[in-house]
């Protein structure tokens, strides 16, 4: 059964219209990426999830409830790691549930066993300028599941971090989800990053974004380090090449 659904959605910015006719659903346990060109809609869909954005027409639902306006449904990661600068790193790892109205005492005992985890171990009396780009992002995810919400978005999680960093943090992101299976909504312009993370890529259109390609990938996990199956490497090929028809460009 669906977690998400989203039916049908359109969203008109200013004079334009940038979301037309959005359907997508995401399972329980399941890894769904967004692919799309930059400007065709993938962090308006974020916004209307977590309520900063009304859609004009369709319909959302989160375990079968309507979402319109702020949800507890979605624990959301933005493209910067957003930590405040002021707090600590385990007060910034527990920010989420103490909105929530958990006690910062009972917050910090509830994420002090995963720091570990997170490669933070050791780190939790930093504050976020001591810390290196992959360690931040590590501490803004551990924020974002820590809260037990049913959908995780994750906004371009690795888009800020050099190469290296990069695929140091994808593998270690798809060793940790494959323990944790978070229900994931990710958005990225990285074909090969959501084709080995995913089991499903919904490909947008340039503006008015509408879905233009849904592909399942059926490669066995664990995929990062290894070498590309020809399977993935000829979806890899074929989500690029749509990619590349969206923005003007052919090979
Ligand atoms: N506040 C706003 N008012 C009017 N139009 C906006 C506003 N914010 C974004 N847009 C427009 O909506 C469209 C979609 O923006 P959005 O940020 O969702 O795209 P995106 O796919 O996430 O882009 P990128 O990949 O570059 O981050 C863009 O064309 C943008 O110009």
């Amino acid at each position: 059964m669906s977690v998400l659904k989203m039916c049908s959605v359109g969203v008109t910015r200013g004079a334009s219209r940038v979301l037309d006719d959005i359907s997508l659903h995401v399972a329980r346990g399941e890894f769904v990426s967004i692919l799309g060109p930059s400007g065709a809609g993938k962090s308006t869909i974020f916004q209307l999830l977590t309520g900063a954005l009304r859609h004009d027409t369709g319909v959302t639902t989160c375990n079968g409830r309507p979402v319109d306006g702020a949800s507890r449904d979605f624990a959301f990661m933005p493209q910067r790691d957003a930590l405040m600068p002021w707090r600590r790193i385990i007060d910034n790892v527990t920010l989420g549930l103490e909105v929530q109205g958990m006690t910062r005492k009972d917050a910090r005992e509830k994420v002090l066993p995963l720091l570990q985890d997170f490669g933070l171990d050791g780190f939790a009396h930093r504050y976020p300028a001591q810390l290196s780009g992959g360690m931040r992002q590590r501490a803004a995810l551990l924020r974002t599941v820590v809260q037990g919400r049913p959908v995780q978005l994750l906004d371009e999680p690795f888009g800020a971090l050099d190469a290296l960093t990069r695929t140091r943090m994808q593998r270690w992101f798809e060793d940790r989800w494959q323990t944790a299976k978070w229900t994931t909504l990710l958005v990225t312009h990285d074909v090969r990053e959501a084709v080995a993370l995913s089991d499903r890529i919904y490909v947008l259109s340039a503006r008015p974004a509408r879905v233009i390609a849904e592909v399942a990938i059926a490669t066995p996990r664990p995929r990062m380090g290894r070498p590309i199956p020809p399977q993935a490497h000829a979806q890899e090929a074929k989500l690029l090449d749509i990619l590349l028809t969206q923005t003007g460009d052919s090979r």
